[in-house]
């Protein structure tokens, strides 16, 4: 037992497939806020919590990533096993296991639960989703089933309170009794896998009654949207009206933040009398932070798109779409999720690899997951856009979007031809398939949705605060002394730009951008607040938008787009991988050649718009 606060609580375990409910019952039961979304794989470490019941008895419930069988073949399966099995140093067994399955799903995960019974631990199953079974017309005789598989069985809806009372409920009885070691654990059977499986059919042949109608909602839906054909041309639209929404919605919150941080900036000028301390609080954090935190409604939009997709179950088809092609350069399809994820940030996004079975596969998309447009990048793709990208039309899409398009399009493309380049060299190895379970649609859960929003910002603010605000009175600075400088080739960033420009000269970039680059290795947005430290300290005054495109030529622009599309400038990506193939030599291999890509685009971008005359 564990103590806390001097009582000793029972531990419990959420076992069950992936994206049967899991996370959302122990957020639900715990006030915690881990990760919930309509996909497979979302969890893929164990995270412990307390909570209590009803008549106020205490446990504790861990949170594993999902399984689908006993044997583990992806290391987030090897993790919820190993912590069932008490193999997991410094922790030990659960005391009890609440099985949760996707009831909708009875007939294809029944067998796991039977499975189960062999860990030997007293267990209760949950039956979670049940409102989708209903829809589904599939009626479920919970006692029948009870007794067939010789443990309790109880209903649930996970995100609504009133769908876990039961559960809860049945806690009060169960929980005295895994304390004091009087709950019995089901009856074993070292059965093989197919004769489970012919029992599982057996049962669900009797317990459930499943009413006619031809087709679920699920499918008829999924004819649409996975139509070769109508399926792309809705992915499309999609995407298309996502950056649409990007570039046109955020517009009037800009201009809000805008002003705030030039009244905010005003007013610092004006009450203080010219001095070191007021040019670093202008110019060096006023004016540093602000440029990143202006893009935050943007950010918002792009996220909130991004959640509600996944909220809804579409993000699975949109692998399922793309499958074929992720398929012909060599990619397994669970990677679809991992490259996903590195759209907010390619950390948590290679962390997700760990759901991958074939090590060279996992490899492969750890390497390529890099290229994804994390939300750092798009700071300094949203200040260039709109100072050199004119705000027109071209046919019905703003030519903006259509650039932000291009951009992320391009990391994708890269990422493919990577994969493929990456598995007939380095990683060669076995031809993988497509493992990813169609989860059912559902409407979003409000509160989860929100909830997912809020940490995306959260994040954001805190990377402004952390990572910005330090790297932003660093460069004011090294920009603003020694003392004697009369302009920035004389202060001591201008020297250490120096030491780069002749590298980036011929790739197009001027001192301004090669002195930015160095800072923004910790962060890429950096990179954009650097320049508005740097530009502001060189007395001119006006937006940072309105001065590189008084002071930058368009090719030199494109060139500084194209660069941070491949760039590596993230010391703590670099750090993970680092931490998930156990060695410096992947992280060493990927900064290399994402830095030769990042050098070699923007070359040719700089070159290719000088020969067109822009
Ligand atoms: N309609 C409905 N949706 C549910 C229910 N329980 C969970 N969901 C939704 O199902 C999806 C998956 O839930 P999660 O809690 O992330 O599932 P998980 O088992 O933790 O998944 P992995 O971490 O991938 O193993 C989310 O979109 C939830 O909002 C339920 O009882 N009814
Ligand atoms: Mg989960």
């Amino acid at each position: 037992m564990t103590v806390i606060s001097d009582i000793r609580v029972p531990r419990l375990a959420l076992l069950g497939a992936p994206n049967c409910g899991k996370t959302s019952i122990f957020n639900a039961l715990t006030g915690g806020r881990a990760k919930v979304a309509n996909y497979p794989g979302v969890t893929v470490e164990y995270r412990k919590g307390l909570f209590k019941t009803p008549q106020g008895l205490g446990a504790e419930l861990l949170d594993l990533p999902g399984v689908y069988g006993d044997c583990g073949h992806s290391i987030d399966e090897r993790v919820a096993i190993d912590a069932i099995r008490g193999n997991i140093d410094g922790e030990r067994a659960p005391d009890g296991l609440v099985v949760v399955m996707d009831a909708s799903h009875i007939t294809t995960h029944l067998h796991n639960v039977l499975q189960a019974k062999n860990y030997g631990i007293p267990m209760v199953l949950v039956l979670n989703m049940m409102d989708m079974a209903a829809r589904d017309g599939m009626e479920i005789d919970v006692n029948a089933l009870e007794e067939k598989l010789g443990v309790p069985v109880i209903s649930s809806v996970a995100v609504r309170s009133a769908g876990r009372a039961a559960l809860l409920d049945y806690f009060d009885s169960w929980l005295p009794k895994l304390s004091d070691g009087t709950a019995v654990a089901p009856s074993q059977s070292e059965q093989s896998l197919k004769v489970l499986q012919a029992e599982a059919r057996a049962i669900t042949r009797d317990v459930v009654e499943q009413s006619d109608h031809a087709q679920t909602f699920t499918q008829r839906v999924d004819n649409i949207v996975l139509h070769p054909v109508m399926g792309i041309i809705i992915l499309a639209t999609i995407l298309f009206v996502m950056f649409q929404a990007v570039f046109a919605w955020a517009g009037p919150l800009m201009d809000g933040i805008l002003n705030s941080i030039g009244w905010l900036k005003g007013v610092v000028e004006g009450a203080l009398p010219d001095s070191w301390f007021r040019s670093l609080l202008a110019d060096g954090i006023i004016e540093g932070v602000g440029a990143v935190v202006v893009f935050l409604p943007q950010i918002i939009i792009l996220f909130a798109f991004i959640l509600m997709l996944e909220a809804s179950g579409y993000m699975a088809r949109a692998a399922f779409l793309i499958d074929t092609l992720m398929a012909k350069v060599g990619l397994n399809g669970r990677a679809f999720i991992p490259l996903l994820s590195s759209f907010a940030c390619a950390i948590p996004g290679i962390m997700a690899a760990r759901t991958i079975e074939g090590e060279r596969d996992r490899l492969t998309t750890i390497l390529i997951a890099p290229l994804m447009t994390c939300s750092a990048r798009w700071p300094v793709y949203l200040l260039i856009i709109a100072a050199f990208i004119p705000r027109t039309k071209v046919g019905p899409f703003n030519l903006q979007g259509l650039v932000g398009f291009s951009l992320v399009l391009a990391g994708v493309v890269f990422a493919l031809i990577a994969a493929y380049v990456l598995k007939r060299t380095v990683t060669k190895g076995a031809k993988p398939s497509l493992l990813l379970e169609m989860p059912s649609y559902k409407m979003p859960v409000l509160k989860d949705y929100f909830l997912g929003l809020w940490e995306r910002a959260k994040i954001f603010i805190t990377r402004a605060g952390k990572i910005i605000l330090p790297a932003s009175i660093i460069i004011w600075f090294l920009s603003s002394y020694p003392a004697s400088a009369t302009n920035i080739r004389e202060t001591f960033a201008g020297k250490i730009g120096q030491i780069l420009e002749p590298i980036m000269a011929p790739i197009g970039f001027n001192l301004e951008m090669s002195i930015a680059l160095i800072p923004a290795m910790a962060a890429r947005e950096v990179a954009v607040s650097s320049l508005a430290t740097i530009y502001a300290l060189g007395g001119e005054e006006g937006q940072l938008g309105a001065l590189l495109a008084a002071d930058w030529s368009l090719p030199t622009a494109l060139a500084f787009l194209a660069w941070f599309v491949f760039a590596p400038q993230c010391l703590s990506t670099l750090a993970v991988m680092k931490k998930e193939t156990n060695g410096w030599k992947w992280p060493l291999f990927a900064f290399t050649y994402l830095m030769l890509l990042a050098y070699a685009a923007a070359g040719v971008t700089y070159h290719v718009a000088m020969a067109f005359g822009l």
